[in-house]
């Protein structure tokens, strides 16, 4: 199956909430986003027009303003980490997930919001998600 990836970084701030070590404090990755789409059917043939499954270009203003641009420099934490700590809601940057921001819970986000703008004929077929240089979550269709 014919497949393009496009790759992203985002600077975010969070903590996890009920982590028995340091990531229950609020601290900083830089990430890097792994975005892998395909085609919906297979095709025998060569691809018409200029020959794209979709432009790079297309895949990085779409995933720019469905994720990067609501994640870059904010810092994300949950309803039950604010709830503990409710002297964090006057931060400017706070934006709030309904789950804990783990590296899987985020590539949940990440995975419905593209989802919701892909063009037709389009599918999400891989992300990653690197919060360090060597730990990553993956979701795969
Ligand atoms: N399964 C997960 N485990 C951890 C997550 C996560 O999102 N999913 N997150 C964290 C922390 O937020 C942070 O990312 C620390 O990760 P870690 O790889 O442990 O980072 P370090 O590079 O500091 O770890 P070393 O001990 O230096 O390898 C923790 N776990
Ligand atoms: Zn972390």
């Amino acid at each position: 199956m014919l497949q393009v990836t496009k790759i992203f970084r985002f600077e975010m701030a969070h903590a996890l909430q009920g982590h028995a070590g340091a990531c229950r404090h609020v601290h900083g990755h830089s990430y890097q986003l792994h975005v892998t789409v395909r085609q919906e059917r297979e095709q025998e043939g060569y691809l018409p027009g200029a020959g794209m499954l979709i432009d790079f270009k297309e895949l990085k203003k779409l995933v720019k303003e469905a994720v990067i641009r609501r994640l870059d420099h904010q810092l994300l934490l949950s309803g039950d980490y604010l709830a503990a700590n409710p002297g964090i809601l006057r931060q400017e940057n706070l934006l709030v997930l309904e789950a804990e921001p783990s590296a899987e819970n985020l590539l949940l986000f990440v995975r419905n919001a593209i989802r919701e703008k892909l063009p037709a004929g389009i599918a999400l077929a891989k992300l990653k998600l690197y919060e360090t240089a060597d730990s990553y979550a993956e979701w795969v269709l």
